[in-house]
């Protein structure tokens, strides 16, 4: 008998555009809810763009959040049982988006999402990246009734945050590559529309990558909307699998050997292409990968992402430990290896 069920959360609406974050208000009527907002922010967003979030509701409260923790989701859920919110905005980068997408989860309210920055997918995906000591959470969690994007906002924010942004969408290609290799040695349940909405997420923004500039809205508007494809990608595996495989873990493994030191889309992009030569090997396509990311200004070395080459080695051959997912690096790399894939795509010197 045939026993499956599909379940795909995805967000109702949206809204990708000049201003649009006037709109919030005409979006979030559209789906019906009920109740005061609580929006919830951190300090720039909130000085950039709460005011103007807030003209357009009735009463709002608003939660200001310093950092994302599990403890911020707790003092988030005090908070809001004061001010009784009927669902959650989150305005701002993916600090207080996770931690929003997190407490309206535990709360049983929607949460709409407005991004500030286009830094990774999380800011549209149905996960959260929770940080507790040296690990880091990765926590299912509904994904945005809806996203609002402002372009002429995400043009203005910090250029290396929407780098980091590209970086996270080219990383795609070899979560595609790690999560068909665990279909073929693991039976791993996979989705071809998943799998190829993914790639071709990765393979669109490398195409436009030569209109992808700082200050540009034309540039904010396509990172934003292949941000938006990767998280309805998770959205339809139900699992971070189309955007996450060994780079990733790699990633999460420098967050703790080298916490603060880089940013998420720019390590997982540098894993990337470190990955893609354990795949493909010599004649493979990381130096795609890596021109791909050249051209987008964001680092393809570990001196560039401030990290020195033992930091590297140590995430590299301890990777496959953090997280049971198979992955190119299933079993380990020993660290010969390891010097010799990051020698080979120059992401340490020889
Ligand atoms: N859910 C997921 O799948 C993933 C989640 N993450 C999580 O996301 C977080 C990192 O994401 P990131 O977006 O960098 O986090 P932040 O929310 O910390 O934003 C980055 C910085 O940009 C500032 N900022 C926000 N908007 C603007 C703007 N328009 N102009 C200028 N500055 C702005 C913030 O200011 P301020 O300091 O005032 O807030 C902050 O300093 C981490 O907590 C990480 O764990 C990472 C990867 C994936
Ligand atoms: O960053 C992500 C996808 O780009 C989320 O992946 P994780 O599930 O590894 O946290
Ligand atoms: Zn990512």
């Amino acid at each position: 008998m045939f026993e499956k069920t599909t379940w795909i959360k995805l967000p109702r609406n949206v809204l990708v555009g000049h201003d649009v974050i006037d709109d919030l208000g005409e979006a979030v009527g559209e789906l019906y809810l009920t109740g005061r907002p609580l929006i919830v922010t951190s300090p720039t967003p909130n000085e950039i763009a709460g005011d103007r979030v807030r003209a357009q509701f009735d009463d709002p409260a608003t939660a200001v959040v310093e950092e994302a923790s599990f403890d911020a989701v707790e003092e988030l859920k005090a908070t809001a049982e004061a001010v009784d919110p009927g669902y959650l905005i989150a305005l701002g980068g993916g600090k207080p988006i996770d931690i929003a997408k997190m407490a309206a989860d535990h709360l049983d309210v929607g949460f709409v999402s407005v991004p500030t920055v286009a830094s990774h997918d999380g800011i549209v995906s149905g996960r959260s990246s929770i940080p507790e000591g040296d690990t880091r959470h990765s926590v299912a969690a509904d994904p945005p009734l809806a996203v609002v994007a402002d372009t002429t906002l995400l043009a203005e924010a910090p250029w290396r945050l929407t780098t980091a942004g590209c970086a996270d969408i080219i990383s795609n290609y070899t979560a595609v590559k790690d999560w068909r290799l665990a279909r073929r040695l693991r039976n791993v349940e996979y989705s071809e529309y998943a799998g190829a909405l993914s790639e071709m997420t990765a393979e669109l923004l490398v195409e436009n990558a030569d209109m992808i500039r700082p200050g540009l809205e034309e540039s904010a508007w396509v990172v934003v909307k292949a941000l938006v494809s990767s998280g309805v990608a998770m959205s339809i595996a139900g699992s971070s699998r189309p955007a996450s495989g060994a780079e990733h873990l790699i990633s999460h493994q420098l967050d703790r050997i080298a916490p603060g030191k880089a940013l998420h889309g720019h390590q997982v992009g540098v894993a990337s292409i470190m990955t893609e030569y354990l795949h493909s090997g010599e004649n493979g396509r990381w130096s795609a990968i890596r021109d791909a990311l050249d051209e987008l200004d964001a680092p393809t070395t570990a001196s560039e992402l401030g990290i020195d080459d033992a930091e590297l080695l140590a995430a590299l051959t301890s990777a496959h430990e953090i997280r049971d997912r198979y992955t190119i690096l299933q079993g380990g790399i020993n660290e010969e290896a390891a010097i010799e894939v990051a020698t080979a795509t120059g992401v340490i010197d020889e």
